[in-house]
């Protein structure tokens, strides 16, 4: 049986709904294998970030040279990067290696409010990783910095796409999660055309890890050969059934449920 293998290169969750959990988690529903290099530990829960503590440069650039001396990924996520140091060395080694498929979810904030990425790398993102990367996912607020764009409507969202394209992504796939409205669109923008994934916005405050499982799931569709519009149809699909069948676990805002995919599966046969 040919296995699919994919690689995150992120931060750790405690609370287990974000970072590497949450991508390790949507790689096994997806049937990928999963593997990680770790670029900082976090304490969090879903109240929030209690402690952000980055790895040495040294062990993240070793984990990656492990990965790459005997695992070669079908497909590579960016999350959690913390610093313009992590940044440079992380796109670094996916050129040494020559890896394809490269998904950036440039995380900068977590819902609680607590910076993931220092202001300083903000440069270091657009000129090392967006031009090697075969999509970038941000959120609106991402996409704001970014860009360099004020963004409220579909109009302004498709005008900082086209400048993030310009900064070198051959895909840029701006979130709504942070817009308003009963739909839920998702706007890809390929250099030619844009593209809307519009689902049901659902009411519940269990969103914390939405985009890292999003991302993970592009990941995962893109490493077993999908194109990026059928990768991006399927990752919707997942997110949407993973925040309508919310855990209610944690007193803050809960973690998606990573199972209700498969139910969803099962249940349209
Ligand atoms: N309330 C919601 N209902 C349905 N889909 C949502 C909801 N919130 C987020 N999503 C989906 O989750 C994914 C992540 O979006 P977003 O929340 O914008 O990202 P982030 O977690 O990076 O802030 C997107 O595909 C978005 O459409
Ligand atoms: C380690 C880590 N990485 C990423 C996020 C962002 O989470 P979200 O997907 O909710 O934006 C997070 N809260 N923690």
């Amino acid at each position: 049986m040919k296995m699919y293998k994919a690689l995150t290169i992120a931060g750790s969750d405690s609370g287990g709904g974000a970072g590497i959990q949450a991508d390790l988690k949507t790689f096994q529903e997806l049937g990928v294998f999963g593997m990680t290099a770790i670029t900082a530990i976090t304490a969090q829960n879903t109240l929030g970030v209690q402690g952000v503590y980055p790895v040495p440069i040294e062990g993240i650039s070793e984990q990656i040279d492990s990965i790459g001396a005997d695992l070669t990924p079908d497909a590579v996520k960016t999350g959690m990067l913390f610093n313009s140091e992590i940044i440079k060395v992380v796109s670094e080694k996916i050129k040494q290696y020559s890896w394809t498929n490269l998904v950036v979810d440039p995380v900068m904030i977590a819902k609680g409010g607590a910076p993931l990425l220092q202001e300083e790398a903000i440069d270091a993102l657009k000129h090392f990783l967006l031009p090697i990367a075969t999509v970038i996912t941000p959120n609106i607020p991402e996409a704001e910095v970014l860009s360099g764009q004020k963004i409220q409507s579909i109009n302004d969202r498709k005008k900082a796409a086209e400048i993030i394209f310009n900064l070198g992504a051959k895909n840029v796939m701006i979130k709504g999660g942070h817009s308003e409205g009963e739909a839920m669109i998702d706007l890809l923008f390929d250099g030619n055309e844009f593209f809307q994934f519009e689902s049901k916005r659902i009411v519940t405050k269990n969103t914390h890890g939405t985009g890292c499982t999003f991302s993970a799931a592009i990941t995962a569709e893109l490493a077993k050969g999908k194109n990026i519009r059928e990768a991006i149809a399927i990752a919707k699909d997942f997110i949407q059934a993973a925040i309508e069948d919310d855990l209610m676990i944690g007193s803050g805002h809960g973690p998606t449920n990573h199972w209700a995919y498969r139910r969803k599966c099962a249940q349209r046969k």
